[in-house]
């Protein structure tokens, strides 16, 4: 390790001090990494932070860690040895002085991604794990006892159309592959940027499961997590049902509960990201013939509307904006092509956000547009939904549609300046980190009374067997194009 972390608490009368001058303050500070200031209005105090990197040329020169206490008087203190450790626990302003307990840092970084089935005799098992998850499907608290059962009708009777997609890109999904390439070049990433880590993978549906990467983070005694989902938007059901679990079994667990953890909930608005998805749309235009005129097709996975309008998901809101700040990018460098957002891979009987991505593709056949670039704008690796639903599905239906020329933008994978990105995100987090304690969402539907639940277990039995095997339901599982 050569890395060092300092945090200092102090009370909240010191919170004229913001950032920029807290920054400035640190200035003549040797090699600063980051420098980071909040305060934290439940707790009265703020939190300063100071990451100072190693200078692997000049090692013995470089001051390797410190926490600034600024008193009243404006003076300020590098508190803290050049050394390899960190205080994970906050002082108050009288031990501000003297860092009494400096401990080992070590720190772990958490990548959380959905999971694929690896074969087709997965696909099943896979798409039971995600129906069973009360954040894929949401069912009114009468229903919650019928999670399981309806999991597994419905992956059963979506499996075959599955399975055909899985078969269509090699008979599995490659996003433990990605996935784990992403956690190697990251690691390398902070490497180069003097911070030492272990980088773990947790999946939500299949191998390797986040509980599985839990465990190891135990095993290997990290002291600091930085929880990074490859989702660059926040949506319920990705980000938030990976965000529940992990918050159930730090609440269940003493080491876990008091590990300081940091949890980035969305970085599609990171500078690094934005040029990245820039950069990839730039050189994918210069394989038209007349680059200028073809439309930039963001084709985002959609959510069920009632996650926006009813649960607050704000998935659609940071999916425009993330689109809204690409073309920014793309017109400073000059290009101001046409461009529209869809959303695709809807599944089940329900509305989904609008517009439909094989819909639009129609419309825009229709309405002319002879060029077309595919944007997939919610994930950051290749996966069924790229390969197979943009790639043939809906470029299919494109050229059906009258659309001439059809060309794809690559997921950015392990493209340098995005794990960079990630790499400088994980940093940022790191000095913010605090211990996960507070209740979460979760709630324990225990039904204490034996009389109301054998009345919900009936009445809900007779309803969902009423709404969920009508052909319709059956009909909306199994043909729709996920
Ligand atoms: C931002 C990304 C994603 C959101 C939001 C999302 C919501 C969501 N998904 C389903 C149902 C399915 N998703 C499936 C695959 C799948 N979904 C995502 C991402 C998001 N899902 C990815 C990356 C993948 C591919 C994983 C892989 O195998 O490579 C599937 C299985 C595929 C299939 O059956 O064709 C289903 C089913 C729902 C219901 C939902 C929101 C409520
Ligand atoms: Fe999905």
């Amino acid at each position: 390790m050569n890395a060092t972390l300092y945090s200092a608490a102090f009370p909240t009368t010191f919170r004229s001090l913001d950032h920029r001058n807290f920054s400035a303050l640190c200035s003549d500070i040797q090699n600063p990494g980051y420098v980071d200031y909040h305060s934290n209005s439940n707790k009265s105090t703020s939190q300063a932070s100071l990451f100072l990197r190693s200078d692997s040329t000049n090692r013995s020169n470089v001051v390797l860690g410190g926490a600034l206490c600024v008193n009243p008087s404006g003076r300020r203190n590098l508190v803290g040895p050049a050394s390899y450790s960190v205080e994970t626990s906050a002082y108050d302003v009288a031990s501000l002085e003297s860092p009494s307990h400096v401990a080992e840092e070590k720190v772990g970084v958490l990548l959380l991604n959905l999971g694929g089935p690896e074969t087709l005799n997965d696909v099943q098992p896979f798409l039971f794990n995600l129906f069973a998850d009360p954040d894929i499907i949401r069912l009114p608290r009468l229903f919650r006892f019928l999670q399981r059962p309806l999991a597994k009708l419905i992956s059963v009777l979506r499996s075959p159309k599955s399975k055909e997609g899985y078969a269509a890109i090699g008979g599995g999904s490659p996003l433990r592959k990605i996935t784990d390439d992403q956690a190697l070049a990251i690691k390398m990433a902070l490497e180069a940027k003097g911070i030492s880590s272990n980088v773990y993978v947790g999946m939500r549906y299949w191998y390797p499961f986040t509980e599985e990467a839990i465990q190891q983070i135990k095993r290997d005694r990290i002291t600091r997590l930085v929880v990074l989902p490859l989702y660059p938007q926040f949506s319920i059901s990705t980000t938030g049902s990976s965000i529940r679990i992990l918050e159930h079994i730090f609440r269940e667990d003493a080491y876990l509960s008091k590990l300081p953890v940091s949890i980035i909930n969305s970085w599609y608005q990171r500078e690094g990201y934005i040029k990245s998805m820039g950069n990839l749309i730039q050189k994918e235009l210069q394989s038209f013939s007349e680059p200028k005129e073809v439309m930039i097709f963001f084709s985002a996975h959609g959510v069920p509307v009632s996650y926006v309008e009813d649960a607050g998901d704000p998935y659609r809101d940071q999916m425009e904006e993330c689109i809204f700040l690409i073309m920014q990018e793309l017109k400073a460098r000059g290009i101001s092509n046409e461009h529209t957002l869809a959303y695709q891979s809807r599944v089940g009987p329900v509305q989904w956000l609008k517009p439909y991505t094989d819909e639009v593709l129609v419309e825009l056949g229709q309405k002319g547009v002879k060029s077309l670039l595919a944007v997939p704008v919610s994930f950051v690796s290749e996966h069924i939904e790229t390969l197979e639903e943009i790639d043939m599905e809906y470029k299919e239906l494109a050229i059906e549609s009258g659309i001439k020329n059809w060309a794809r933008v690559p997921a950015l994978g392990v493209t340098p300046s995005f794990i960079t990105d990630l790499a400088d995100a994980v940093i940022e987090a790191l000095p913010s980190a605090t211990a996960m304690y507070a209740p979460t969402s979760i709630s324990e539907d225990v039904d204490h009374d034996p009389v109301s639940y054998f009345i919900k277990i009936f009445c809900g039995s007779i309803l969902a067997f009423i709404l969920f095997l009508s052909p319709k339901m059956i009909m909306a599982f199994r043909n729709q194009v996920i």
